[in-house]
């Protein structure tokens, strides 16, 4: 899969903050096979010390780098934050989010396509963190983002995927767009449900650093997302709403007794 045209060697992008330990987060990185992590510039600020030690950390993981711009509310804010990643971080990538709704952490699509149009004229690849309207889509699309991000579901919630019938008609409306799946998603079958539908990557943080086990919850995010790709490639049947018997009646003993 390639997102601006870099090939990713696994689908699955792990978010770092909120794991107990650096070295949590390291194993639980190892065993999900993630091919980026996101990483957030509010914590790894210029200069500090917990900061170089994070970046080593991170750099020791061979992954690709996706630096984001969570917790910014503004159009200006997250520009700026933007362009301290690009330097810090050494990658014109950036994971874009402008949050207008404090409650659910809701987009402001309105900020956010403004921000992608500033960012993308400014060299930026954007991966812009968006709802499942398609309109917003749309203008995202014009304002440069040749990404897309959609919510599963509010950041931290859990809840997976919360409107599938949007998530479907995006993906329908814009089949050749490499689309991830990023927040809300809580479990494993929640991450195949995506590649089911027909996404192409999801993102990942709480689900994976709360967990119980991080390190066994990685793996098993990697076996959901290979098994959601699996069974896309594989063509699903459609679903009906009435019973089609599976089982052949020719034959059967009634039958025969009619006759
Ligand atoms: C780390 C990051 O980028 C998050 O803002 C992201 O959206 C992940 O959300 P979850 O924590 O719900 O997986």
């Amino acid at each position: 899969m390639e997102f601006y045209g870099t090939q990713l060697s696994s689908r699955l992008m792990l978010g770092t903050a909120q794991y107990d330990s650096p070295a949590l987060l390291a194993q639980s990185v190892e065993a999900s096979k993630a091919s980026v992590v996101t990483v957030s510039l509010r914590r790894e600020a210029a200069g500090a010390q917990a900061g170089q030690a994070f970046w080593s950390l991170v750099k020791s993981l061979g992954v690709h780098i996706l630096p984001n711009t969570a917790g910014c509310h503004g159009v200006r804010e997250a520009v700026t934050t933007a362009h301290m990643a690009r330097e810090i971080f050494g990658t014109d990538w950036v994971k874009l989010e402008v949050i207008g709704q404090g409650d659910l952490l809701q987009p402001d699509v309105f900020g956010l396509v403004e921000a992608t149009r500033i960012l993308t004229e400014d060299g930026f690849k954007v991966f812009p963190y968006t709802t499942e309207d398609l309109v917003t889509a749309e203008r995202l699309l014009k304002a440069g983002a040749e990404v897309l991000m959609p919510w599963g579901a509010p950041i931290g919630s859990g809840r997976g995927l919360n409107n599938i019938f949007g998530l479907r008609a995006l993906r329908a409306h814009f089949p050749t767009i490499p689309m991830v799946i990023d927040a809300g998603i809580g479990r494993p079958s929640h991450a195949t449900m995506a590649f089911e539908l027909g996404f192409d990557a999801v993102l990942i943080n709480t689900a994976v650093a709360k967990a119980g086990d991080p390190v066994r919850m990685g793996e098993a995010f990697r076996l959901a997302c290979d098994a959601g790709l699996a069974g896309y490639a594989a063509q699903p049947i459609e679903e009906r709403d009435m019973a089609v018997p599976s089982t052949p009646t020719l034959g059967l003993a009634r039958g025969l007794a009619v006759e």
